[in-house]
């Protein structure tokens, strides 16, 4: 079997009384959507900000392609591949959708000298429309972002991201507020991005995630209570009566 990715080990962490992460333990696989599910409070978002560099854990450990990164600022992660996505609002509303994108791309090697930076920059701009084109919005590359569809800003936020060449994508609550056409060409966009990156993903849509997810962790309480194909996530007995059984019966499609 690949070697995880991301390793996350015994996580702990507590705001005052509470345990919000108790001894998490999960990883992700190269190339596999791995989702975070459970109930509101849960602690899917701390768990989320840990693993970006938001919130420093009170104990465990987070490795990331075989080194420790507990301690490592969030740029220094997002240099070695590990992007957060979603529920940070990233856009800038007043520039083009290509401008947005062309901010994310990183300053490659050859931006410095006298004569280079007209170059870069062209290149810099050749890879942002080639993310636009990737995440759907190669015909709107000169609207201003803060014009697009509440979708399709979605997506745009999902370049951004892709735009750092990440390796594991953190995506939280990628479908949050959007209508069924727009979760459905999440979807499809977060299916064909699959064989590129690992992803692990938050989302209530139970449909979405039982769709796209190659395995599942369930969290209730701070606490991995099982990690699993859907299949099993779906037929665990202790996750069905903390989580899924109002989920399923809500309509989940199986
Ligand atoms: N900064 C904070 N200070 C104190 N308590 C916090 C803080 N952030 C989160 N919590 C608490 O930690 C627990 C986990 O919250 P978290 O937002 O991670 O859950 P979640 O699973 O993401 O929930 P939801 O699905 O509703 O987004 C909750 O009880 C929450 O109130």
């Amino acid at each position: 079997m690949t070697a995880p990715l991301l390793q996350v080990q015994g996580l702990v962490k507590r705001f005052g009384g509470l345990t919000a992460t108790d001894q998490a333990t999960l990883d992700v696989r190269p190339g596999e959507i791995h989702a975070l599910i459970g109930p509101n409070g849960a602690g899917k978002t701390t768990l989320i900000q840990q693993l970006s560099g938001v919130l420093a854990p009170d104990a465990g450990q987070i490795r990331f392609a075989g080194d420790d990164i507990t301690a490592l600022p969030m740029s220094q992660r997002v240099r070695r591949g590990l992007v957060r996505s979603f529920q940070i609002t990233s856009i800038f509303r007043r520039l083009s959708v290509l401008d947005n994108l062309a901010l994310a791309v990183p300053a490659g090697p050859g931006s410095g000298g006298f004569w280079r930076p007209a170059r870069a920059e062209r290149a810099r701009y050749e890879a942002a429309a080639a993310v636009a084109e990737r995440v759907g919005l190669g015909a709107q590359l000169h609207r201003l972002a803060g014009e697009l569809a509440h979708g399709e800003q979605r997506q745009l936020e999902l370049g951004l991201a892709l735009a750092t060449r990440p390796r594991l994508l953190l995506l939280d609550e990628p479908m949050a507020g959007m209508g069924a056409d727009e979760s459905e060409r999440m979807v499809a966009l977060l299916q064909s991005l699959r064989a590129e990156l690992g992803m692990l993903l938050v989302e209530h849509d139970m449909d979405a995630v039982f769709r796209l997810a190659d395995r599942i962790s369930t969290l209730v309480a701070g606490r991995v209570i099982a990690s699993g194909t859907p299949q099993q996530i779906r037929e665990h007995p202790e996750v069905r009566r903390a989580y899924l059984g109002d989920e399923l019966e809500s309509g989940v499609s199986s």
